[in-house]
């Protein structure tokens, strides 16, 4: 029997994620709760505002009714912004049945309570077992899926059925999927290389060269490493797809909104106008407020992250961020391996 799989929302990410099920025979059903968007979908299998001159495959039904989307569901995969994750999760709960396969593709932590996506939805979704909630993150533009150019990603839970159950929903030829047990590793790395990415936006703006990015990217991978395993992730996860392999994406490409953001804040120009000018979800802000917070609850050194909370929230300039940075006092590199002299 045909799988029926639900993409919750219609934004960028969800829309080439429900073209992957589509390529691989799945009766896909895209909420949205944009009327205007639904009928664009349904009649003329676009998605303009997000993926510009791509047509989707005409089977990709988009729906403007929620209880639709979720009451007939074999899985869901919910690709809602962090903002928004909590406020969509308690929406569906009346309609969804126990069996139904929890998948989620959002890179953040809730704000304020510092939550990762599976533990919002853990709160939200009581009746589910938690353990069986799947998260996919990885090197991943929409742009270039959507497009069906060749991609890997991972998928985490703590039951290997349940991710072995969205491996299956979503390897294709050109999507290739991994998996993990390391859901707490994968939730973190995906959040966290978005503050790097805004990083690598605002040093290549600042044309500090590609010697200060690979500093950024290598030694934003160490502090990642370092909250990551503090908040119980296998350090090992962080040299996978959901670390390294992401932030290589992120800081390198010009599809990442991370990277454009930071690219548009070092030519000087305010963060609430970048943000509306990008007219999407830049995670990588938020984040860094959660990241600089969950810093200082487990006690972990950021310097990176906590030089860009000062520059984006504290209106310090990203020169004098860098060159605190590198004047930091000296160190050595692994900072938990003994030296001797
Ligand atoms: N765009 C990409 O290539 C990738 C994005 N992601 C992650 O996926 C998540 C979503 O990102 P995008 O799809 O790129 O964002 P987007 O900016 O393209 O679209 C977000 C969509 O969510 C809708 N939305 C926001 N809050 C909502 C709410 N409370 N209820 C219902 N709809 C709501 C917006 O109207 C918009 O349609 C983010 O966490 C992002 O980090 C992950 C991998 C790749
Ligand atoms: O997560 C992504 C690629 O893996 C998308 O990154 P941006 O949100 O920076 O566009």
């Amino acid at each position: 029997m045909t799988q029926k799989v639900s993409v919750l929302v219609a934004g960028s990410w969800g829309t080439a994620l429900a073209s992957v099920l589509a390529d691989n025979g799945k009766e896909v059903q895209l909420w949205s709760r944009n009327e205007e968007q639904v009928v664009e979908i349904n009649e003329k299998h676009t998605n303009s505002r997000f993926l510009k001159e791509i047509s989707l495959s005409p089977s990709i039904i988009a729906t403007n009714s929620l209880q639709d989307a979720v009451q007939d569901a074999d899985a869901i995969i919910m690709v809602v912004p962090s903002s928004g994750m909590r406020e969509v999760a308690s929406r569906m709960r009346p309609f969804l049945k126990k069996e139904t396969l929890i998948i989620h593709a959002t890179k953040g932590f809730e704000t304020g309570t510092l939550k990762r996506m599976t533990e919002v939805l853990a709160d939200e979704l009581p009746e589910m077992d938690p353990k069986r909630f799947v998260v996919l993150s990885g090197p991943s533009h929409a742009e270039e899926v959507i497009c069906k150019m060749p991609t890997t990603v991972v998928v985490a839970a703590e039951d290997l059925q349940a991710a072995e159950a969205a491996q299956d929903l979503l390897i294709t030829q050109y999507f290739r999927v991994y998996t993990n047990p390391d859901v707490t590793g994968v939730e973190v790395g995906g959040a966290l290389k978005n503050i790097i990415g805004l990083g690598a936006g605002l040093t290549d703006g600042l044309d500090f060269g590609d010697n200060a990015k690979a500093a950024l990217v290598t030694r934003g991978l160490a502090e990642i490493t370092r909250l990551g395993t503090a908040m119980g992730a296998n350090p090992l996860t962080f040299a996978g797809l959901a670390g390294i392999g992401d932030l290589i994406a992120t800081c390198t490409s010009r599809h990442s909104r991370n990277w454009r953001a930071g690219n548009k804040l070092a030519k000087g120009i305010p963060l609430d106008e970048v943000l509306q000018e990008m007219g999407m979800v830049v995670e990588g802000v938020k984040t860094t407020k959660a990241a600089y917070d969950l810093a200082s609850r487990y006690e972990v050194t950021m310097p990176i992250t906590n030089e860009l909370h000062n520059v984006l929230f504290e209106g310090k300039s990203p020169q004098l961020a860098a060159r605190d940075l590198m004047g930091r006092v000296r160190t050595h590199e692994m900072e938990e391996l003994p030296m001797t002299r």
